[in-house]
Order: C-alpha cells, then structure tokens, then sequence
C-alpha cells in the first residue's frame, strides 16, 4: 500500500515496540482482538518487515466464489452502493469478501488508489489472516466481531497507512459467511465509519434471513414498540399453525433462544413462546395491516409485535433508524396495557368499531379520554378521513354555535364576515370527538340532536342543509346521567350519544399501573431508563388525583432531572412529594428527595430535553409540553437558544 503519511498514535506504536521485543503488552494499551491477533500473526511466523506479498485468487476460483455467493452478492449490492454514496467526500474503499476473506466486490477509490493498491482493494484479493497479519477483514474474521485496524495495529509495516472497519457477516443460519469492509490509505478517525458499516451489515443480514426462509408469517418484536420496522428489530417466521421457521439474530436474543439451529428451533411453536395462543393472536390482529400488538413471554416480559402475512409483502422494512417515528400512544392494543376494565373497554369497543355506533367515554379528568377517541378513530375504518376534536367547555356559548355548525357568508360583520364550515361538516368522512359533552348548552343539545338524527347540518345563516357522515365520540368527567336527572342534560341526546358506553377506571383503581409506567417511558423513548423499587412502591401508593396526566408529567419531569440516569426519590419534585405525605405520610416520611427544585431550571431542562427528542421541530416540542409556541420562543429566547 502507498506510503502516505501515517498518524498512528505513539501510545500504539510504543505497545507495538513492546510487543515485539517481549512478546506482550501491558494491559489494556491495545484492543484485547489486536493483541490476540498479534499473538496469531507471531505464531504464525508472520513478518512484520516483510514486503507486500499479494495474494490474489484466478480468474475462475473467484467467478466460482462469486457463484458461490450469489444471493449474498444480489442483496449486498444495493447496501454497498448506499454505505458508498454515504462515504463519498471520504476516500474510502467499500469491500465485500467471502468466508475466506476474499475480495467478492468493491466500490469507489478509483479516483486516489494507485495500481498497487487498486489490486489489493479489488475482487479476488484475499486479505486473510494468516498471510496479511492483522487486518480488519482477517482478523474479524476470526474474532467474528466488528473491528477497526488502524495505522501501526495492522501486524505488517507495509499495511500501517491504512484503516480499516469490517464486520462479519452472519447467513440466514447463522453461519460467519462474509465481512463488509471500508478501508482507506490514511489514518481518520473510524468512529463514525464503523457504525455505518455494522448497521449495513444489518440490513444485508435481515434481507438475507428474509431471503432464505419460506413461512407464512413474520412477527416483528421488540421491546420498545418504535424499534419495530428498525434494523433491531426481532424477525421470527412461523408457519400458518404456529411453527416455529427461523428467527433473526436479534429475535434469538430476545426471546432467549439458547439456539442458532435452525432445525432445534422448528421444534419450537409460538405457543411456548408466548403466553397467548397463536391463532387469539391471528383473531386479534386480522387484516389489520401494521398493528403493533403488545403481548407477553412466557417469561413474563412485556414485547411489542407486529404481523406480517409473507404471501402478501415479502419483504422486511429497511427504515433507516434516523426516520424512525415516535410510537403514538393513540393505539387500541397498546392502550390494552393489562387492567381487566380496560382490557373489557377495548374489546367492546372492538366489537362496534366501524358500524355507526356513537360511543360515550366517561372518566375523570386525566384518565386518558381523548387518547382512547383517539385511538378508536385510528382503528377504525375511517381513519383516513378526518379527526376533528370540539372541546365544548373551552368555547362560550355564542361561539360554539357557530364552531359547530358553520355560518354562512355574511352572518356577522367584521372578521367574521366571510363564511365557514363547522367542525361537523369539517368531520364529514371521518370521526367527530364532543370533548366535555356535559358542559353544551341546552340550546345547543336540540340542534346537535337534530344533526345527528338527520345526519345534514344548517351552517348559521344559512337555509341550504348539507348532508354529513361521521362517526361521533363523546367525553364526559361529569356524571352525565346525574345531569340528565336533574334536567341540565337532555335525555334524548342522552341516549343518541350513548350507543356504546365506556368508564374509563382512575388510575388508582387501575391494576396495570406498572405497565403504564413502561409505556409513558417508551413514549418519551426513554424505555431503558430504571426506575428504583422505592419510586415504583412510592407510585402504587399514591391516590393520583390527575389520573395518567399527572402520572406522565411526574415522570416526564423525574425524566428530565434524572438525565439518563435511574429514576429515583431525588427526581422527585417538592410538589408531588407534598401532596403524596398528605395521604401516605408514614411511606414518605424518610424520603430522600433532591434540594428544592428551582421551576425555572426544570422548565429549561424540560426543554432542552424535548428540544432534542423532537430534532429542534418547536411546533411538536410546544405540542409535548403542553404550552403554546410562543410561550416556548419566549422561553427559548431567554435561554439564548433562539
Ligand atoms: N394509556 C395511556 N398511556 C399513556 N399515557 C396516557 C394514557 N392515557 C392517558 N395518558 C396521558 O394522560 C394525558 C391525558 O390524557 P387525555 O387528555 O386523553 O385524558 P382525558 O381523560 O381526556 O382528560 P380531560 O378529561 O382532562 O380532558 C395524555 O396526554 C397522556 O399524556
């Protein structure tokens, strides 16, 4: 290889001098895979003075080794290309080798490499081990774990101009059959290369395990929903009763498959896996295309999982982690998170999704009404169409008539001089959700009855009636029957928006309360983060007066103080920890909590943190705190981040 000028790091070159003269280095100055490899290259008899000795294979041994390696060489391809566009301003080489470390494929660097090195870069050059001493390729071969080689790690002098970053390669069997290489003739940092590299050897091994195994149908899991679709997700193929085909690598892990072997893991069916029987889960899923269903192990860990019938897309997702999209929490199945109530709510409203049944939810403030609406509309058929929320406590009387229903031109000066539509004819084709239904108007309740008996509505000034099909979700924290009963409510709309009634439990009656923790953590993508055991017991004990709202804002905000770390008491605001030795004193009382949290610090951290989550979007950050966007440039101002 060329002579460029080398930027090894003394330290290296001193571990390297050391090494030579006595046969070992002192703990921990080189990589464990380099010193092991240094050790083979001397066993080997391998000179580190020696001059560059080329080995290349014939014209014929290498088209039997590409022939060999068809499929790996098909589906490899497109990746390299991709890895190679990646690393274009770099003058980098992206190789493709056998089992054998030799050279299948190899893409860019025409424009620096001279002669010399353009061979020893292209198809047919074998890089193993045993005659190039230690090199990425080589060595990770047989170490068969991704490395870098940098500058004077290489065992040859005549190689130490060049870095390199391979990783293995594992078959549809789990079987070491390939590394995936970029190398180039100067010392960079590799850092950011070598993630590159494993995550395309990922997406080669995934389309590979795709590729290789006939089943009827792949589950797609992981244990926090929006890694689902990503390159670490679990892949498991089963027959259509349930057999066990193959899993990814991935997939062994996660569902603690002691074995790779293919045929030991056919002996295996979903049913010893899981702790629902398969075709529960094939009734649960349907048809419906993407639904990620929570389910559990039959270890007892929570998993999320997603369906994929093969007959109809054989192919897996390849969305690059970086487009990767929040988990919505709006989903009928994750909101199933284990409670016997809830679990009954979502059955029911299984049964009626998409036959023309207005439902009612009723619960108090904070037990996630609008979310469940939410979560319906998208199940539902007309989740396509439009969802279009009215709050009917927020708006005074003279206004909601007219956010409702519309007005024509002309029926009011000034800025409303120009005509409208309402919500209710803005909801034709999709859902309608009446938020805080107890508190319309009498007024109102006719005309919204008459719209829903008729299915037109009559914008205000307006004598033209303008059909309308929707389907109608209402939320209540108030009794509604009481106030039927006592005449604020009328009966007859009662009843026209009660097809199905569903009463959402406080969370203190809730037995999943644990579970929700898990889901408002993954929501804010911190599904790694621990909570302690006291934190945990502090929760169940509390009464949750604001319900899951409050329950997520006391996390979110544990979350920002905490900054990566476990959850603790220290991460506990005064406020929460005043209002929890109101009812429970005897279990707070010996509480380590943080010193006086400063508001302002908080918010700001709060910020920062949904900043970044968020990639800096302010609308979707004011959305996740729950403040305006120009309460949140005003804040951003003052922080000097805007
Ligand atoms: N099942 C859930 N999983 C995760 N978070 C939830 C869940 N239910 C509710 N939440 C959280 O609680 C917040 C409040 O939920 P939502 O607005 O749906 O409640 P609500 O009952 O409609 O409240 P209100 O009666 O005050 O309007 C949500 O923004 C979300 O942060």
């Amino acid at each position: 290889m060329s002579n460029a000028a080398t930027d090894n790091t003394p330290a290296i070159l001193q571990a390297r001098q050391e090494f030579l003269s006595n046969g070992s280095v002192e703990q921990g100055a080189i990589a464990e895979a380099i010193e092991r490899s240094w050790r083979r290259c001397l066993a080997n008899g391998i000179d580190t003075n020696s001059p560059q000795s080329l080995e290349v294979v014939t014209a014929q041994e290498l088209a039997l080794k590409r022939e060999k390696n068809q499929q790996l060489l098909k589906l490899a391809q497109p990746e390299m290309e991709t890895l190679n566009e990646q690393i274009a301003h770099t003058r980098n080489v992206v190789i493709l080798t056998d089992d054998e470390g030799v050279i299948l494929h190899s893409l860019g660097g025409h424009h620096f490499l001279n002669e010399e090195q353009r061979i020893a870069l292209s198809a047919g050059a074998s890089w193993n081990e045993n005659h190039r001493g230690t090199n990425a390729i080589g060595t990770v071969l047989i170490e068969q774990s991704a490395l870098t080689v940098q500058g004077a790690e290489h065992f040859m002098a005549y190689h130490h101009s060049l870095s390199c970053s391979a990783v293995p390669i594992f078959g549809a069997e789990n079987q070491l059959i390939a590394t995936l290489d970029v190398s180039n003739d100067f010392n960079m940092s590799q850092q950011h290369t070598l993630a590159l590299v494993k995550m395309s050897a990922q997406m080669i091994e995934n389309r590979l395990f795709m590729a290789s195994h006939k089943g009827e149908i792949a589950l797609h899991f992981h244990a926090r929903p929006e890694f689902i679709g990503t390159l670490w997700e679990g892949v498991a193929i089963f027959t259509d009763s349930g057999q066990l085909v193959a899993t990814n690598r991935s997939g062994q892990f996660q569902l603690s498959l002691n074995t790779s072997n293919t045929a030991s893991q056919q002996a295996i069916n979903f049913n010893n896996l899981f702790d629902v029987p398969f075709a529960s889960l094939l009734r649960q899923v349907g048809s419906t295309d993407k639904l990620i269903v929570p389910l559990r192990l039959n270890n007892g860990a929570r998993i999320y999982v997603q369906m994929e019938p093969l007959n109809k897309k054989p192919q897996i997702s390849t969305t690059p982690p970086a487009t990767v999209k929040r988990t919505s929490a709006a989903n009928l199945d994750l909101l199933d998170s284990g409670d016997a109530k809830i679990s009954r709510a979502v059955q029911q409203i299984k049964q009626v999704l998409s036959r023309d049944i207005p439902i009612l939810i009723q619960g108090e403030t904070g037990v996630g009404k609008e979310l469940f609406a939410r979560a319906i509309h998208e199940a539902s058929a007309q989740h396509k169409g439009p969802w279009v929320a009215v709050n009917c406590a927020a708006l005074p009387e003279g206004l909601i008539e007219a956010e409702l229903f519309g007005y024509e031109e002309g029926a009011f000066t000034g800025a409303r001089r120009k005509g409208s539509p309402g919500k209710i004819e803005q909801a034709n084709g999709g859902t309608l959700f009446l938020d805080e239904i107890g508190d319309m108007p009498l007024s109102l309740q006719a005309r919204l009855l008459r719209v829903l008996q008729e299915r037109t509505v009559t914008p205000l000034g307006s004598t033209k009636t303008i059909p309308v099909n929707f389907s109608l979700i209402s939320a209540t924290n108030l009794k509604l029957k009481e106030k039927v009963e006592s005449g604020e409510f009328r009966s007859d709309l009662y009843y026209r928006l009660n097809g199905l009634s569903v009463a959402l439990p406080p969370l203190r009656e809730r037995s999943d309360l644990q579970a929700l923790i898990d889901v408002i953590l993954n929501i804010e993508q911190a599904g790694a983060i621990e909570i302690t055991p006291e934190v945990r017991a502090i929760f169940q004990a509390h009464t949750w007066p604001g319900n899951i709202r409050q329950l997520h804002n006391v996390l979110r905000t544990a979350l920002a103080l905490a900054d990566g770390a476990a959850i603790s008491t220290l991460h506990l605001t005064q406020d929460f920890i005043d209002e929890m030795s109101l009812s429970k004193p005897s279990l707070i009382a010996n509480v380590a909590t943080a010193n006086p949290v400063d508001l302002d610090d908080l918010t700001n951290q709060a910020i920062r943190r949904a900043m970044q989550t968020e990639a800096g979007n302010v609308s979707a950050v004011a959305r996740q705190l729950g403040i305006s966007r120009n309460t949140l440039y005003r804040k951003l101002k003052t922080m000097g981040i805007a």
